[in-house]
């Protein structure tokens, strides 16, 4: 079958590198996913988060071309995909959420038998395996056999993996799911190397702090139902979650001070000292409201330490078990 093509010819850079739309899957009695339209921008870190069931990881083999949808589109750029699996494959690299067993192969071998699997010709291969290896800081296991490899170590040659035929889009699922602290950090770290060879990134989890800080935009799911998609500090604000901001001062004899100024600014609310140098605050509104609270401040002369909004992550954790939580009581 022709793939549907869009009849612009220009690629514009700034529309969305894959939009789902109205996508549904049902398997027999359960409806997996009910009508998800999504835009995932080119170059982000996507994350895609949801509790357990909610229809993450049949959206990414729809994404990766190992389902077809039951009704809806997916388009990377002008093309319609789901009936052209061909190109799908070519343009996406999958890291399934469960590996399997694995062969008899060292680390190399097994890179080489995926570039043969995608037909990248025999001489090309060892150097793409030996560039992997680097990327995914494996070069010292290049030799060991793939069931002697820990489980971290086996997730980033699964990513390896997935990267053998230098897809655009990788979409991997559950990354992170039982690797210990240093994993995670070393995984997050690879994420943003991928993103910053221009790779687009789709990860999901159902841990959103696992997610929180690597992501530059998110969609949660429930139900198989999209809550909400968007930047993250879009996301934040749409479910009212505002931002919060932590602003230090050097001296604790010029908090009180601080504290003055701070109140009457509209954009402010719920302002605390959980430390005698430190105020918190919610803020609602927008970067340039921000800069305008941190000009006055220095132009009063208080003796400004740090001011920056608190850790995305636990701010994040909160909205979304709100809204998970109050869409389940729906
Ligand atoms: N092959 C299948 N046959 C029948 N039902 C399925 C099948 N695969 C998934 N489902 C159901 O579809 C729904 C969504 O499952 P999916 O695996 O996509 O969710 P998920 O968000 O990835 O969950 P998890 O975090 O637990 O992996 C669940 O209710 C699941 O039981």
């Amino acid at each position: 079958m022709q793939p549907m093509v869009l009849p612009s010819t220009v690629t514009d850079k700034t529309e969305p590198l894959i939009r789902i739309q109205h996508i549904s899957k049902s398997y027999r009695n359960t409806h997996a996913l009910r009508d998800i339209s999504i835009e995932i921008p080119r170059g982000t870190i996507f994350g895609l988060i949801g509790p357990n069931g909610a229809g993450k990881t049949t959206l990414l083999r729809i994404l990766a071309a190992l389902l077809t949808p039951s009704s809806g589109q997916v388009w990377f750029g002008q093309q319609e995909v789901t009936s052209t699996p061909a190109i799908i494959q070519r343009k996406v690299g999958y890291m399934p959420d469960f590996f399997g067993v694995y062969p008899d192969l060292s680390s190399t071998e097994y890179l080489e038998f995926y570039a043969g699997i995608h037909g990248i010709p025999r001489q090309k291969r060892a150097g793409i395996v030996t560039d992997l290896l680097e990327l995914v800081e494996l070069t010292s296991k290049r030799d060991a056999m793939v069931e002697t490899l820990s489980r971290g170590m086996k997730q980033r040659l699964c990513l390896a993996r997935a990267m053998v035929h230098d897809p655009e889009i990788l979409l991997l699922d559950e990354p992170a799911s039982g690797l210990d602290p240093r994993a995670r950090v070393e995984l997050r770290e690879l994420v943003r190397t991928l993103q910053g060879m221009g790779k687009t990134v789709l990860i999901s989890s159902h841990i959103l702090l696992e997610l929180a800080e690597m992501c530059t935009d998110i969609a949660i799911l429930q139900n198989g139902e999209l809550v909400i998609a968007g930047d993250v500090e879009k996301v934040i604000h749409q479910l009212g979650g505002g931002r919060q901001i932590e602003i230090r001062l050097l001296d604790k004899e010029r908090v009180e001070e601080a504290l003055n100024h701070l109140k009457d600014v509209t954009d402010l609310h719920n302002l605390t000292t959980p430390e005698e140098t430190l105020i918190q605050a919610d803020f609602t509104g927008d970067d340039q409201a921000l800069h305008q609270i941190l000009a006055t401040l220095i132009t009063k002369g208080l003796p400004i330490v740090s001011f920056a909004p608190r850790s995305g992550g636990g701010r994040l954790e909160e909205v979304f078990l709100n809204i998970t939580e109050r869409n389940s009581q729906s």
